[in-house]
């Protein structure tokens, strides 16, 4: 039978489902319906006449496990192999990770030695946590914020400095609010399985392998990539694949404003006219999906409401010369240093490939706001650039000694960009599947919102639910 699949949203989530569905034969007809004028959703990177390139959003994409290797896969697929941008475990980048704390820098521990003596800012040595950890009791908790788990295993200090600042370097979130099963499922699991994260850590095990990229990325030890080109090459290769294959119609401007159950599947209304499709996979944001559902699925867009998100004002900054006092991957802080700036990050240090190529220069990126963007700059509707902007130079004056102006520069305001996994998150999306599952809808929910907000979850949690629509349905 014909089947045709409407994939709602063509951010990193809808494109990468779009690409499995094209890998499968039962499939006809693919519709992606994008409300922007561009593919790849948060993936968006400024490419300069002179060489530089800039992200707006992701800029470095994690080669390990299994979800790292099935995107590896995936651009190796793509004929992008050639365009990897590796940084080894080695590079300065993956060594060094900064928080900036009572004013000064410090280098995050690694290594024995770093386990083994006290490193400010921590008053004691990790070890003494790290042992005291394996005698800690399970917890009874079905699920719990990530700083009480953290400061019931480890201590407050650590929950304190190294997770918050960590929460704020992954979800721009508050540890003290997002959920320890659903934002760092390995330390849940590990409680669980083996009763100690130290156990747990210890037991970690090697996935299988395929693939000239991935076997590149475990012999060469990498510790993330990117691309010649930025990372947005990723949704521009996908995007190119689908136009070619003749299977995939690709809308762009397209707003989904309504869905609703037919007969046979689904009608979904646009500005300017009606398709059905047999099968919807929405790869929107949460919020996006509640706007456009039918009274009929109250129940499930209750439950969509609850996933919250945040705004990040992103600020891509270029200076003249070698401006660092330090080498690394870049600095967090934790909020109690400062509530609006979460970090910087020095991205000429990883990927020098993307500074202009005459002379040497050096591009940072300075994130701020997140849970704390309404708390620090009211609305995001009434902010304005110049203030974002004053505010990151400061902080780079502030946190690097760095006293010039940034000879170029751009303000980016993303708007509900990372979604929040609340305790209780896993409960909210196991009770929208099954509502799913017991009214018989035709409907695949991936995307950010729901099994993880890496670039890697996203595009795993794509493949994985038309693996799944093709093995339970009429595919
Ligand atoms: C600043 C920032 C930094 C990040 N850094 C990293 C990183 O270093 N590493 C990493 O792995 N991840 C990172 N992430 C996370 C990752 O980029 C995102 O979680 C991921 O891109 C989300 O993809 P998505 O397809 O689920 O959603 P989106 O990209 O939001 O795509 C959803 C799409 O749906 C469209 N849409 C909305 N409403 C409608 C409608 N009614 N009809 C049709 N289309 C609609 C939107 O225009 C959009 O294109 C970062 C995110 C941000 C914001
Ligand atoms: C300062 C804010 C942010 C920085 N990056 C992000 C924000 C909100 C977004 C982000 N960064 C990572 C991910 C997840 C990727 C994954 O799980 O594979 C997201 C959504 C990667 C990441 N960044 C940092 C860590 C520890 C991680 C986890 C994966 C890894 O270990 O590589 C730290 C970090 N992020 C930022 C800075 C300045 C920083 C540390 C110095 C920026």
């Amino acid at each position: 039978p014909m089947t045709t699949v409407a994939v709602l949203g063509g951010g990193i989530g809808g494109l990468a489902a779009s690409y499995y569905l094209c890998k499968s034969p039962q499939v006809t007809k693919v519709i992606v319906l994008e409300s922007s004028s561009r593919f790849g959703g948060w993936l968006w990177s400024t490419r300069r006449s002179d060489g530089a390139v800039f992200e707006h959003g992701p800029r470095g994409i994690r080669p390990a496990g299994a979800v790292g290797h099935n995107t590896l896969n995936m651009v190796d697929d793509l004929g992008l192999g050639g365009d990897i941008l590796p940084v080894p475990y080695s590079h300065v980048a993956s060594k060094n990770r900064y928080v900036y704390m009572n004013r000064r820098l410090h280098r995050m521990p690694s290594g024995l030695s770093g386990l083994l003596r006290t490193v400010p800012p921590f008053s004691r040595p990790l070890l003494l946590s790290v042992a005291m950890e394996m005698l800690v009791k399970k917890g009874v908790e079905e699920d719990e914020s990530v700083h009480s788990f953290v400061s019931r295993r480890l201590g407050k200090e650590l929950a304190d400095i190294a997770v918050d600042s960590l929460c704020r370097g992954v979800f721009a979130g508050d540890c003290r609010k997002l959920s320890v099963r659903s934002c760092f499922p390995v330390l849940y699991d590990a409680e669980q399985r083996r009763g100690s994260l130290t156990l747990g850590m210890l037991l970690v095990q090697l996935q299988p392998l395929d693939l000239r990229s991935l076997l590149r990325s475990v012999t060469e030890s990498w510790a993330q990539w990117s691309l010649s080109r930025g990372v947005e090459s990723l949704p521009e290769s996908i995007a190119e694949f689908l136009q070619r294959s003749g299977r995939v119609e690709l809308h762009r401007e397209a707003a989904v404003q309504q869905i609703s159950p037919s007969a046979s599947g689904w009608t979904i209304s646009l500005e300017d006219g009606v398709v059905s499709a047999d099968h919807i996979i929405s790869a929107l944001p949460a919020k996006a999906l509640v706007s456009i559902l039918p009274p009929s699925c109250q129940p499930l867009i209750q439950l969509l409401q609850d996933i919250a998100t945040v705004t990040v004002a992103v600020v891509n900054l270029e200076y003249e010369g070698s401006i660092l006092p330090v080498s690394g991957f870049g600095h967090l802080l934790p909020s109690s240093e400062d509530q609006a700036l979460l970090g910087v990050v020095y991205d000429s240090v990883p990927f020098p490939q993307h500074d202009r190529t005459n002379g040497r220069t050096t591009r940072l990126t300075v994130m701020m706001g997140g849970a704390w963007f309404h708390e620090v700059f009211g609305s995001p509707d009434t902010v304005t650039e110049e203030r974002l902007l004053a505010r990151a130079t400061e902080a780079v004056h502030c946190h690097l000694g760095v006293p010039t102006a940034p000879s170029w520069s751009r303000v980016s305001l993303q708007r509900d960009c990372i979604p929040q996994y609340y305790p209780g998150h896993f409960r909210r999306v196991e009770s929208m599947r099954s509502f799913i599952r017991e009214n018989n809808l035709s409907l695949s929910l991936i995307g950010s919102s729901y099994d993880g907000v890496s670039v890697n979850d996203v595009i795993f949690n794509g493949r994985t639910a038309v693996e799944q629509l093709k093995s339970v349905s009429y595919m």
